[in-house]
């Protein structure tokens, strides 16, 4: 029997409102379900679906599945589970991911004029860079006319010029390492540095310590990168935060930001009155763009710069890849040597005018870029305009990212990808062949469509430049343990950095030897020495 007393009736009364509000509760969301199927979006009238894609939680969406470290290995995994296309989410944030060239190609490429903008990175682009840096920065107009500017600036006559450049810093490579080989990542280091200032304000690095520019844009660029990883900053997360002050607790971060942005400002500014200096004796990219040449101001200009003269450590890491490389397939190493050596002869240093008769070089310098791609997701870019693509619908302002590291493992483009072949290049009159998406280089490490980057051909004869000049004067040979095993160098993607800067590998053991007759070269070498220049 049911005794009734106060605190049973306020019990009955508490369950009967609670099973009220499950049924209410039970009633919205059949409501909000039925609404969402039947709501049509007028431009999704046939309630397309979004492309498929792993279940996530509520709220967080997939945003647990993702480790910190190499994303883009659980980025394929889900490529090769659900096809080339492939959306996620991130915490309500709509995310696709293209993982063949042909898909990538078709949206970047073929649908420029609505994949080209970026997702918002307040931090990076509207606080750090003022609203100037091209690489993050939305689409339009201002994009479009800094991409002039540096295409101008780039013309084939500009990069033909660079060409000595490039060489004289190989030669110098060459000779720091046959000082102090256990140095050799530094060395290349500073050779990519010693490019880039060179070309880009006639200033000559001369050693990656004591460089008064280098090390300053080695940090600048890591901070940036920093600044982009997703969920560091709430502030872009919650644009809000931008606007409230920062003695408010928690806001800490706008003022550590604003000094960020001033140093880059100086940084910046400070090197492009360097170049305007160092034309005196050596013209350069920045000098010749001075006083609205390029069709951007001095302002606009010196961010273009402080954002090209980042581009180092993509350089470096991609360079280093090329060393590990010739370590791991000392057989591809050797025929590249016979190549080389039949080609230019044991006479004279390489240079790059010889690149058109070192197919095999070349297809070494493409096989690196895809085998171990240093930038795996490339940059994000973001759609403009709702879009259908395979039966799939994508909405305006979706973030969509071409995975780098899936494309050039597509097994259609690149049979068995996980091996490292330069011959796939060639035909077999080794002649050059690319692909059928990646006509000039045969992969896709410089992106796509109109956000392609516009430095391509430049880093891609440094590299080339770098290449042979090791192929010629140096041997990279295996360490041994101290049983007098060689020590084959472990290449797997675990073994090359993650994180916001370009991924390279890590460090490994090379024994580095300078190949006979090539001593008394280096011994005409002149290491740079520090000079009053700007
Ligand atoms: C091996 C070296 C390099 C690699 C791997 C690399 C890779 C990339 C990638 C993947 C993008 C984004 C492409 C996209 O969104 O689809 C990019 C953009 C960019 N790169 Fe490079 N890059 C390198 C060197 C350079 C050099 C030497 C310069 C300048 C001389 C440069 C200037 C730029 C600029 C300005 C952008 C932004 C383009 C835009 O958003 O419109 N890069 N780069």
């Amino acid at each position: 029997m049911e005794v009734f007393t106060p605190t049973s009736m306020a019990s009955d009364l508490l369950s009967a409102s609670k099973s009220q509000v499950m049924t209410l509760a039970a009633l919205i969301f059949t409501a909000l379900v039925l609404f969402r199927r039947l709501a049509k979006n007028p431009n999704n009238p046939q309630g397309l679906p979004p492309p498929p894609g792993p279940r996530g939680l509520p709220i967080l969406g997939n945003l647990l599945q993702i480790p910190s470290d190499r994303y883009w290995l659980k980025f394929d995994e889900w490529i090769r589970e659900y096809g080339p296309v492939v959306s996620i989410n991130l915490a309500g944030k709509r995310v696709v991911l293209l993982g063949t060239p042909k898909v990538a190609a078709d949206l970047f490429d073929r649908k420029s004029a609505i994949y080209s903008d970026r997702p918002r990175w307040i931090l990076a682009n509207d606080i750090l860079a003022k609203g100037m840096h091209i690489g993050v920065m939305p689409y339009g107009e201002k994009h479009r006319r800094f991409r002039k500017a540096i295409h101008s600036g780039l013309g084939t006559k500009a990069l033909a010029s660079y060409h000595p450049i490039e060489e004289h810093e190989a030669r110098i490579y060459l000779k720091e390492v046959s000082k102090n080989p256990a140095d050799f990542r530094n060395s290349v280091k500073r050779y990519t540095g010693a490019v880039i200032m060179a070309t880009m304000y006639g200033h000559t690095v001369t050693t990656f310590d004591s460089d008064k520019y280098v090390k300053k844009i080695f940090a600048s660029a890591a901070r940036f990168a920093g600044s982009l990883a997703p969920g560091e900053f709430l502030v872009d997360v919650f644009p809000w935060l931008r606007y409230v002050p920062s003695w408010v607790p928690g806001a800490g971060w706008k003022k550590k930001a604003a000094e960020w942005a001033e140093d880059d400002y100086d940084l910046f500014t400070t090197m492009r009155e360097a170049a305007r200096v160092n034309a005196a004796k050596q013209s350069s990219f920045i000098s010749e763009g001075l006083g609205n040449a390029y069709g951007v101001d001095d302002v606009e200009l010196a961010y273009i710069g402080g954002i090209i003269s980042q581009t180092p450590d993509t350089l470096m890491s991609v360079s280093s890849g090329f060393m590990l490389a010739m370590v791991r397939w000392p057989e591809i190493q050797k025929r590249a040597q016979e190549e080389i050596d039949r080609v230019v002869g044991r006479k004279r240093f390489p240079v790059f005018a010889d690149s058109v008769n070192l197919p095999y070089v070349t297809a070494i310098v493409k096989e690196t870029c895809r085998w171990r791609p240093v930038a795996p997701l490339s940059v994000p870019h973001a759609s403009t305009e709702d879009d259908v693509y395979m039966g799939y619908f994508i909405p305006k302002g979706t973030t969509v990212i071409s995975s780098i590291w899936s494309i050039h493992r597509d097994p259609e483009t690149y049979p068995n990808p996980d091996e490292f072949k330069p011959e796939r290049f060639l035909d077999e009159n080794m002649n050059e062949v690319n692909t059928k998406e990646s006509r000039s280089f045969g992969h896709h490490l410089y992106g796509f469509g109109r956000r392609l980057c516009p430095g391509a051909t430049m880093a891609d004869h440094a590299v080339w430049v770098f290449a042979a000049h090791i192929l010629w004067a140096l041997n990279l040979e295996r360490e041994k343990d101290e049983f007098g095993r060689e020590i084959i160098p472990d290449v797997r993607p675990e073994m090359f950095s993650s994180g916001g800067e370009a991924s390279h590998p890590l460090p490994f053991k090379c024994k580095i030897t300078v190949r006979p007759g090539v001593q008394e070269f280096l011994d005409e070498i002149e290491l740079p020495q520090p000079s009053p220049e700007a």
